[in-house]
């Protein structure tokens, strides 16, 4: 719990997954002094007010943005840039305005512009999920020992900066600054391209239908029940990272062909010790994560080739 809340008034704009576990989190740790939430429909507006975890609901993004000073828009990233159209006029003079969205690119290509000039715009990426999305799923716990990634503009206001940090920070979370071409090149590899390949290989399971449905189902209790469980996520959300990170996704893609090309022909060769060796290195990186406590949770930000400079 902090002493003194860090701000006066969060605004909530979307309540599933990641809205609901910021609210949950800010409210058990004290971090702000009201939470307005909104949501699209009638329905999820009434379940949040049922929930208890918020001061209030209200049925329009402009009426919870008004006398905000931190607003952050928890929608699927395709989303954001009319959102931020239409809580624009309704800002208030010094308020921060962020996000969480999965992609950054293109998240302050479509918010920017709309933004008047004496607001902050810094937004964010929580990395911490789940498969599950909507007012119920989110909890308090999610963001602890996670990475936030922050991708402020170039020229934004320091404090503002170190204010979100700070908020991000007593939720739970680390905070690692980057840009936003960054951000999306790491992510493409971390997150987007293994959701993709879970998505691939449960429809080619289901495709393969008649022949092994029943095989598949009963014996899904191994690998490929965690590539279910990761292909259980929500198609809007993930729909929009692909069309929005379209580039980085292609370019992973293209790396991880040619290594599948190279495992397929190890195989074909029976090339046991290419596989021997591939299967070693790999065993390595996954019991480093979990030595040093970041399973499933952070990557290592500087591997990638790319120059935090020159992005
Ligand atoms: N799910 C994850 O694992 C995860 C993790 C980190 C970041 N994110 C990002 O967080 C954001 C929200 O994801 P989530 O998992 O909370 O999704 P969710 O589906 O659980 O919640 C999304 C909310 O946005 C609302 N919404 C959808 N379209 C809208 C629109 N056009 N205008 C206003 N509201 C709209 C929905 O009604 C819902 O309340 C996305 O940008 C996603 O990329 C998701
Ligand atoms: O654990 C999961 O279910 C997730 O997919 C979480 C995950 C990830 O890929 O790590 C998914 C998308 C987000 O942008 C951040 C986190």
């Amino acid at each position: 719990m902090t002493a003194e809340p860090l701000f006066g008034r969060l605004a909530l704009i979307g309540f599933g997954l990641i809205g609901g576990s910021i609210a949950r989190a800010a409210r058990m740790r004290g971090v702000v002094g009201e939470i307005v939430a909104t949501a699209r429909s009638a329905k999820t507006r009434a379940r949040v007010m049922e929930l208890g975890i918020v001061d209030r609901v209200v049925d329009t993004n402009a009426e919870a943005t008004d006398g905000a000073d931190l607003v952050i828009l928890c929608v699927p990233v395709g989303a954001c840039g009319s959102v931020a159209q239409q809580i624009a006029p309704h800002l208030k003079r010094g308020a921060i305005v962020s996000d969480v969205g999965s992609v950054k690119g293109a998240v302050v290509r479509d918010i920017a512009p709309h933004l008047p000039a004496e607001v902050h715009f810094v937004p964010a990426h929580p990395v911490a999920g789940t498969e599950h999305s909507g007012p119920d799923s989110g909890f308090a716990e999610l963001f602890i020992n996670r990475w936030c990634i922050l991708t402020p503009p170039d020229g934004t206001d320091a404090a503002a900066v170190d204010r979100l940090r700070a908020f991000w920070t007593a939720i739970g979370a680390r905070v690692e600054i980057m840009t936003p071409k960054h951000h999306d090149l790491v992510l493409a590899i971390t997150s987007h391209l293994p959701h993709l390949i879970a998505y691939t290989i449960v429809g080619t399971a289901d495709e393969l239908g008649e022949v092994t449905s029943s095989e598949v189902m009963k014996f899904s209790a191994g690998g490929f029940r965690d590539f279910t469980r990761i292909a259980a996520s929500d198609p809007t959300m993930w729909r929009d990272v692909f069309l929005t990170n379209k580039d980085a996704v292609l370019e992973m893609l293209g790396t991880f062909n040619e290594d599948l090309s190279k495992l397929t022909r190890a195989m074909r060769r029976g090339d046991g010790e290419a596989l021997f060796e591939h299967f070693t290195r790999t065993r390595a990186i996954r019991r480093g994560i979990v030595e040093i406590g970041q399973d499933s949770a952070a990557p290592d930000f500087g591997r990638l080739q790319t120059d935090v400079q020159k992005t």
